[in-house]
């Protein structure tokens, strides 16, 4: 197998370590392997769209979920570093409204996976960072919502010193009180 997976304390949010193989010219990974992905992470994921976004310093978005049309999402840094974190917003999960974070970055090559039934959302650490992600449905604005990043009931501890720049959307996210979840 090319790549290790470590389940976090939210054991079905987990981290992907490909094996990187270097040599005189730089290096090669696999940044992604379907059959492996359904062996050692999920089965039942089928990605139907990639993303990539720029973020300055500072930048955080989220924390953003799809209530209908739930999307699972492998997330991965290729330029600079960002913390990333998923937050279980499944109602009847032992682990409901707890929080894992994890730095991601060009350097470690990590991937986060996060599956359907989680906030997810992050911050750029580094001076800028390109963000990559596969997801496992289309995007469907009418059924996007987003957490305030900052809620306290959560408490997410954001290795970033300052006030971050958020969108207006996600500045103006419910508490998880009055959210809207999953089952
Ligand atoms: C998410 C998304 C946005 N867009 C458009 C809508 C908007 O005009 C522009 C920027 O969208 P946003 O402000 O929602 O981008 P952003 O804040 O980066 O949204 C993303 O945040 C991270 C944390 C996630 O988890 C993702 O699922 C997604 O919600 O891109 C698409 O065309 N397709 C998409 O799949």
């Amino acid at each position: 197998m090319a790549i290790q997976v470590t389940p976090t304390a939210l054991p079905e949010v987990k981290i992907i370590e490909p094996k990187v193989f270097g040599d005189a010219r730089g290096f090669f990974f696999e940044s992604f392997n379907a059959r492996e992905f359904a062996e050692l992470v999920d089965m039942r994921a089928v990605f139907v769209q990639d993303n990539h976004s720029h973020s300055e310093k500072g930048v955080l978005r989220g924390l953003h979920y799809q209530i209908q049309r739930a999307q699972g999402k492998l997330v991965r840094v290729v330029q600079g570093e960002v913390f990333d974190v998923a937050v279980d917003i499944r109602k009847s999960s032992p682990n409901f409204g707890n929080w894992v974070g994890v730095h991601l970055s060009a350097q470690n090559k990590r991937q986060l996976w996060v599956p359907a039934g989680f906030a997810h959302g992050f911050v750029t650490l580094s001076e800028s960072a390109e963000f990559l992600y596969k997801t496992t449905d289309y995007w469907f604005p009418e059924f996007e919502r987003s957490i305030v990043w900052n809620d306290p009931r959560i408490g997410i501890e954001w290795p970033y010193d300052g006030e971050p720049l958020v969108a207006a959307k996600d500045a103006a996210g419910k508490h998880l009180a009055e959210a809207e979840v999953f089952a």
